[in-house]
């Protein structure tokens, strides 16, 4: 049995990992910390767990606990993991944080989209970027990973096959996406107040999401030279999910069959993308509650440029679900263990 201990297990993203794992068949959950919620039942804080998780939740700075851990998920706001996998990585424990601290390759990047120093520039060097479809063997070897963004996530698996084979004019990319209230966090704001996000759709952080430079980054590493995208968020009336619309100006002229067969071929082996039928369009109620991402693409030939459309939750695939897809890898389990669920409908 591998032991895991979940920093941050009273976000949503924490919570999340900690209802994937308690049903892991690998992994015994041997501690959760929270900032506010220090002494209480997990259960208590979260009833949905009642019957199933009996962890109360400690202190941070109790982390003692973490010389009896074999892996340590960080679920912190960014900013906060840097300490927390210092020490862990110090311990010889393996480390997946969900959080931003560790997606960039150059600590400038990070200090300049977040506008805070980077407390441990140096582990950058070593952390490896956590999107298992294409970063599969060096996933297998790290002691760091740095999971992926929510919206990365959808953007990077809607986009790699193109780029990849440099099929899109790398400068055309235009990524327009849409996420569920939870994407934000349980902490109380203004934007996710009922009264102003129910029956209501609004772009924010236009031209300026810090998810901007992360896919520009691995979109690089794919094509082998600068990526620049458009990227713009929105945030819709609904808990879970992501459904990114992408948009890219072919080099050559091509057909949506062909693509299609690329695409299928690119992703035959993976366990959690699913390429749709012709003409189902991904829904996010289609990837509730799973670790699937749904992408479905067509050529429009009026302007040369296709349209791929992608779905996933934004708490499985674009957080939980995906950190415990590297573990599966990190510790040679069957990549799919305690993650075959099907989605919730309706
Ligand atoms: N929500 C999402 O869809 C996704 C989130 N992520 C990332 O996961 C991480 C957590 O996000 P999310 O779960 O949404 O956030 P939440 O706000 O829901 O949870 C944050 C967690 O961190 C704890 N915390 C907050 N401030 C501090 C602090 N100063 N010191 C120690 N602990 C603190 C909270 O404790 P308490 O509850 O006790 O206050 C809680 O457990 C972030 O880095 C986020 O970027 C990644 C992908 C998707
Ligand atoms: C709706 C909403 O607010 N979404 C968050 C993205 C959440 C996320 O997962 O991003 P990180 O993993 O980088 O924190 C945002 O736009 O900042």
């Amino acid at each position: 049995m591998v032991k895991a201990l979940v920093i941050g297990a009273t976000g949503y993203a924490g919570v999340e990992l900690v209802r994937l794992l308690s049903r892991h068949r690998r992994v015994q959950l041997v501690g959760v910390t929270s900032q506010s919620h220090v002494d209480k039942p997990l259960s208590f804080v979260y009833p949905h767990l009642s019957g199933h998780v009996s962890l109360i939740c400690k202190e941070q700075e109790m982390l003692d606990k973490i010389s009896e851990a074999d892996v340590v998920f960080v679920a912190l706001p960014h900013g906060y993991s840097a300490p927390v996998v210092r020490k862990a990585l110090d311990s010889g424990i393996k480390v997946i944080d969900l959080g931003a601290d560790f997606r960039f390759d150059e600590a400038d990047s990070y200090e300049e989209w977040y506008g805070e120093q980077h407390k441990e520039p140096e582990l950058l060097a070593i952390s490896v970027y956590g999107l298992p479809e294409v970063n599969r063997s060096k996933i297998k070897e790290a002691q760091l990973i740095a999971n992926p963004g929510c919206y990365p996530t959808s953007t990077l698996l809607g986009l790699a096959p193109l780029v990849r084979e440099r099929m899109v004019d790398l400068n055309s990319i235009v990524i327009d996406s849409k996420s569920g209230i939870s994407g934000a966090g349980r902490k109380l704001t203004l934007a996710t107040h009922f009264a102003e996000s129910n029956e209501n759709v609004s772009a924010y952080n236009v031209a300026r999401h810090r998810h901007t430079p992360e896919i520009e980054q691995e979109l690089a590493k794919l094509a082998g030279e600068k990526v620049k995208v458009t990227f713009t968020p929105h945030l819709i009336p609904m808990t879970r999910g992501i459904l990114s619309t992408i948009y890219a100006s072919l080099t050559e002229a091509t057909n949506s069959d062909k693509l299609r067969e690329i695409y299928l071929d690119y992703y035959r082996h993976e366990p959690f993308i699913r390429i749709l039928p012709e003409e189902q369009w991904p829904h996010t109620k289609w990837v509730y509650g799973s670790n699937y991402c749904d992408l479905n693409l067509r050529v429009d030939h009026r302007t040369n440029r296709v349209i791929v459309v992608s779905a996933i939750d934004n708490l499985v695939k674009g957080a939980a679900g995906q950190a415990v897809q590297n573990m599966n890898l990190m510790f040679g389990f069957p990549e799919t263990e305690g993650l075959e669920v099907v989605p919730v409908f309706p």
